[in-house]
């Protein structure tokens, strides 16, 4: 396999986490990318998740039947890695199938994008232990996880969080720009930047 423009790693969990990741996938494709699916766990209750595999399939789109043991036969092929193997319902320490998997892309030099939250963290915190992407997408809402992000972008989807919720959880949401489904945030990274230097300049 030879790495081009466009080549994606989309690497999908056995929750919804990797549902997303799925529709992610087959997005990508429908705007032109080349992305390929690693979905080695399927959850008996994710239902909506074989469908969404199987809109994958009828687009042809290629599934890994294993995952690269090295860190570089990953930066050899791809350029991105989208990593949806785990969202809020994670609960450290990543067991079976996924801890090597974690481990590898720990090592890749590529950029990574992080669904939701950044797999081998938990929802409320940061891990050493897990993925340090350089992008993250919060979904609905960033959970309190995303306040550690130390990467350079953080995007927020999922624009249409019912008013309801969004009083009963006081979420404080952003506003979209015009019909835009995602909005930039703010990240420690780019609050820094904006801070005038010692001398003032
Ligand atoms: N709920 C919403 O509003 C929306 C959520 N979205 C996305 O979905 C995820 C949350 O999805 P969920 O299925 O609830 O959870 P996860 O994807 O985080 O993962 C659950 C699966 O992971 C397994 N698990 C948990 N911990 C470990 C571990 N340490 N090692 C290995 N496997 C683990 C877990 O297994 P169990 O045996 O514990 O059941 C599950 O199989 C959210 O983050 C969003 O990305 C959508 O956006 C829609 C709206």
């Amino acid at each position: 396999m030879t790495r081009d423009n466009g080549a994606i790693l989309v690497c999908c969990g056995p929750g919804y986490n990797g549902g997303v990741g799925l529709v992610c996938a087959r997005h990508l494709k429908l705007f032109g990318y080349r992305p390929t699916v690693f979905y080695p766990v399927k959850s008996n209750m994710a239902s909506i998740c074989d469908s969404l595999s199987r809109q994958c399939e009828s687009l042809d789109l290629p599934f890994l039947s294993y995952f690269p043991s090295e860190s570089h036969l990953i930066q050899d092929s791809y350029n991105l890695v989208v990593d949806a193997l785990f969202g809020f319902r994670f609960k450290p320490p990543v067991k079976d199938t996924f801890a090597s998997v974690i481990e590898t892309l720990k090592k890749v030099e590529i950029p990574i994008c992080s669904v939701d939250v950044p797999s081998g963290w938990g929802a409320e915190s940061a891990s050493p232990d897990g993925l340090q992407p350089e992008l993250l997408i919060s979904i609905a809402a960033p959970k309190r996880c995303a306040k550690l992000f130390q990467g350079k972008f953080h995007y927020l989807g999922g624009r249409f969080v019912p008013r309801t919720l969004e009083q009963k959880f006081d979420l404080k949401l952003p506003p979209y720009p015009g019909t835009d489904c995602v909005v930039e945030l703010k990240t420690q990274k780019s609050t820094e930047d904006e801070k005038p230097d010692d001398t003032g300049e």
